[in-house]
Formats: structure tokens, sequence, C-alpha cells
């Protein structure tokens, strides 16, 4: 017996080839003095948010993007926050930024959430900027579904009229995701399975394409996909072994694709962060 092993979607080498189209794009506009600076706010220690702002401070200055640090303490106020993102909104050398999620407890994320300028949200994850990918007017989009896409369309899977199935729906990946793909110029048939979906080997099967989001360690099983389809791991969960994605690892016997976790989706998730910060600042130098 011979085992084809699916073809990766390298999103560390995807993310690379990203990064020196933006380096490009960020010179042209510092030549028109205008400089791109992503703010990030985080509230907290928790170890995992304190290593995902730095790789994002990393990021910027890979291609020439200023960026702002705000770290505040676990026990801030709602209004210490909210102040925080008014300095944010009002400093011009913060083109755009984001909040980290998730916050303490005793916070309301929503609100913070709302009180970012909509021109400033880098993450898409402002009710203005959700509301304009329903009604498909420009604005940022949420990241890791952007990622995904333009990780797909990098490697020539094709999208229209592909039937994609999506496990999860929260508001970051999956109700998001949803949205984007049934655009037109996507034009993908998507399913949004979740926790309530009564067979999901069943839809799962049907797919082209699977995005597995729900954060459920080997949800996604080889006798699960269609041969030769597209899986794409998005789930992290931290255990004591390590991290898991949401994909078993025998899923690459039987796609045709797989964007593994690490590796995969979460680099580009990374890199669109970046994008939409170097987009918003082209908006605003028109
Ligand atoms: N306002 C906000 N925006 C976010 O975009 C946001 C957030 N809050 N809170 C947390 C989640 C999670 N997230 C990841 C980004 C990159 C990787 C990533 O690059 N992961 C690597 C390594 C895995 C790791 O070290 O975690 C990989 O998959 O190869 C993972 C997860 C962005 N998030």
């Amino acid at each position: 017996m011979e085992f084809v092993s699916a073809t990766i979607l390298d999103g560390k080498a995807t993310r690379d080839a990203i990064f020196d189209d933006l380096r490009t794009r960020v010179t042209a506009l510092r030549e028109r003095g205008v400089t791109p600076g992503l703010g990030t706010v985080l509230v907290g220690d928790d170890p995992g948010s304190h290593a995902y702002v730095r790789g994002k401070h990393n990021d910027c200055a890979k291609v020439g993007v200023t960026s702002i640090r705000r770290d505040l303490p676990a026990d801030s106020t709602q209004a210490e926050v909210e102040a925080v993102l008014d300095e944010l909104n009002a400093d011009p050398a913060c083109t755009g930024y984001i909040l980290q999620l998730p916050v303490p407890k005793h916070l309301d994320s929503g609100a913070l959430l709302e009180r970012i300028d909509p021109a400033k949200d880098a993450d898409g994850l402002h009710p203005v900027s959700l509301g304009r990918l329903v009604l498909g007017e420009p604005g940022a989009l949420p990241c890791t579904p952007r990622g995904i896409v333009e990780l797909l369309r990098r490697y020539d899977v094709p999208i229209a009229g592909a039937h994609v199935v999506v496990v999860g729906r929260g508001v970051t990946v999956g109700r998001p995701l949803g949205l984007l793909l049934t655009r037109r110029s996507e034009n993908a048939t998507v399913t949004l399975c979740h926790t309530g979906t009564k067979d999901l080997a069943a839809e799962v099967r049907r797919a082209d394409i699977v995005v597995a989001a729900a954060g459920s360690p080997a949800l996604i099983t080889p006798e699960m996909v269609k041969p030769g389809a597209a899986v794409l791991d998005v789930g992290i969960t931290r255990t004591d072994a390590g991290l898991v994605g949401d994909v078993h690892p025998g899923v690459r016997e039987v796609a045709g694709h797989v964007a593994p976790m690490p590796g995969g989706v979460g680099p580009m998730t990374r890199a669109i962060l970046v994008s939409n910060v170097v987009e918003a600042a082209e908006r605003a130098a028109r």
C-alpha cells in the first residue's frame, strides 16, 4: 500500500511572502510621510497572551511598522482600560490597534471593543467592522478568517463552488468565516457546525474544505474526511504534553491539503493583522 500524504499548507512560508510584500508597501507609505503604527493593549499577565503580543511586535519590526505597547495590570478598572483606548484613538502615531483577548472577567469586553475607533480596528472585531462584513462594505476583516482564505488562495485550493464545513461558531473565527466565504468574491457554500450539530461526521464527510475551530482536541478524525479534501486546523488546546489541535494526525493520510497546528493558520493570523494595519494606513493616505 502506498500512502500519499496531504500537501501541507505552510503558514510560515506564506506569512514570509506576505511580509515581503508588506515591507515594500510600508516603504512606499513612509516615502509619502505616512508611518503605520500598530498598538496592542494587554490587560493582565496570562503567559500565552504575553507571548502573542510579543510576537505581534516582532512581526511589526520585520516589516517596518512602528509598534506601541500598553500593558496594564490584571486589576485595572473598566475606566482605566477605557482611558488607554481613548488615548490610542487620539494618538496619530497609532494607525491601528488591538485589545488582546481574553480580558480579565471583571471587565466588559464588549464595551471595550466598542470603544475602539472603528477606523483603527486592526482585528476586524469591532461591531462596526463586523457589520461592514455582513453588508459587504470595505473595512478591516477578522484576521483568522482572512488568513484562511489567503492560505487557500496561495495554494490554489478552489473556493468558488466548494462546500466548506466550518466547525465552531466563535466570533473570532467560525461566525465571520462563514460570512467571508459566502461573499460573491469567494462564492463558497458554507455549513456552520457547532456543539448542537446532530451528526458532525455526516456534515464533515460532505466537505471539500473543512475548517476546525472548535477547540476540541482531535475532533476531526480520518474517517470523517472525504479523500482529497482540504483540512485546516485552527484549534489550540494547551495540555501538559503541549499544544494540540482539533485535527487528528491521521487525517494527513486522507486529505489532499492540510493546514497543521502549529505552522498553518496561526502565522497567517499574525500576518493579516499587520496587513490590516498597513491597509488602513493606505486607505487613510489616499
Ligand atoms: N484581539 C485579539 N486578536 C487575536 O487575533 C487574538 C486574540 N486577541 N487573542 C488570542 C487569539 C489567538 N491568536 C493566535 C495567533 C497566532 C497564533 C500562532 O501563530 N500560533 C503558532 C504557534 C502556536 C503557539 O505558540 O501558540 C502556530 O500555530 O504555528 C496562535 C493564536 C490570536 N488571537
